[in-house]
């Protein structure tokens, strides 16, 4: 039975002067993979910050079920650059995102679930490196690491993947499917990588200047791939 999680309801988002998107509707149900696609500067990561509600919308709204209180939205951001003096470890630095978090007072259960999610992101062997010194495809797993930590019901994956080689993709991507398998998590995927969206996600968003278009990614066609980027 589908279960809605999110729900979009007539939303538009401008900047001064600057229309994003207008009126957009989508109804997001529980153990969706959605992929958000489109053009560079077409408002994607301005749509994920207005489900998060980091920002306001010009009209609509964002609704949540049962509402926003009760759903935990992980997000995963593209990567950023980390002083390499960072001196938290990979381990630490995903604790950080237990809600009270306070070192060395983890709970016996805490330090399970980071136990758990450390191996099932492949970050075993470098678990007490400082996040400063880890290459761009650990910090990716240490921010997904992160969110995971709490066991979140949607996770916003926003161009995380974009800087990873193709096997780091692939096993972030898969265990991220696992999870959306397994334990009905809710993705939302942005990225550029159409054969990736096709591969994990059951549904499609493609933004467009001339629009948003959605559906089953299996209805996917070359030439919507095409248009988006040339409107
Ligand atoms: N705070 C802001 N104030 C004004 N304009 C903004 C702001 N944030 C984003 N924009 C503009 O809104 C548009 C959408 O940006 P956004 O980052 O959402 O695009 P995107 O689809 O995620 O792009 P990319 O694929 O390049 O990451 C861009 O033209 C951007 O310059």
């Amino acid at each position: 039975m589908t279960e809605p999680i999110i729900a979009l309801d007539h939303l538009t988002v401008s900047f001064p002067g600057h229309p994003v998107f207008s009126d957009l509707n989508l109804t997001v149900n529980r153990g969706d993979f959605l992929s958000i696609l489109g053009p560079n500067g077409v408002g994607k990561t301005t749509l994920m910050r207005t489900i998060l509600h980091q920002l306001k919308p010009t009209s609509g709204r964002v609704v949540y079920y049962p509402s926003r209180r009760e759903v935990t939205v992980g997000y995963v951001p593209q990567f950023r650059n980390i002083d390499p003096e960072y001196p938290l470890s990979i381990r630490n630095f995903i604790e950080l995102n237990f809600p009270g978090f306070r070192l060395p007072w983890l709970s016996r259960n805490e330090r399970l679930t980071t136990n758990a999610i450390i191996q099932q992101t492949g970050l075993t062997q470098i678990e007490h490196r400082p996040l400063g010194e880890a290459s761009g495809g650990e910090k990716q797993k240490a921010y997904l690491a992160q969110a995971l930590v709490e066991k979140p019901d949607l996770l916003i994956l926003d161009e995380s993947t974009a800087s990873l080689d193709p096997v780091t993709k692939t096993e972030l991507l898969d265990l991220v499917k696992r999870l959306n398998e397994t334990s009905g998590l809710t993705v939302l995927f942005v990225t550029h990588d159409i054969p990736m969206a096709r591969r994990y996600s059951n549904r499609y968003l493609m933004m467009s200047k001339g629009g948003t278009e959605s559906g089953r990614i299996q209805d996917l066609s070359d030439q919507q791939v095409w248009r988006s980027d040339h409107v």
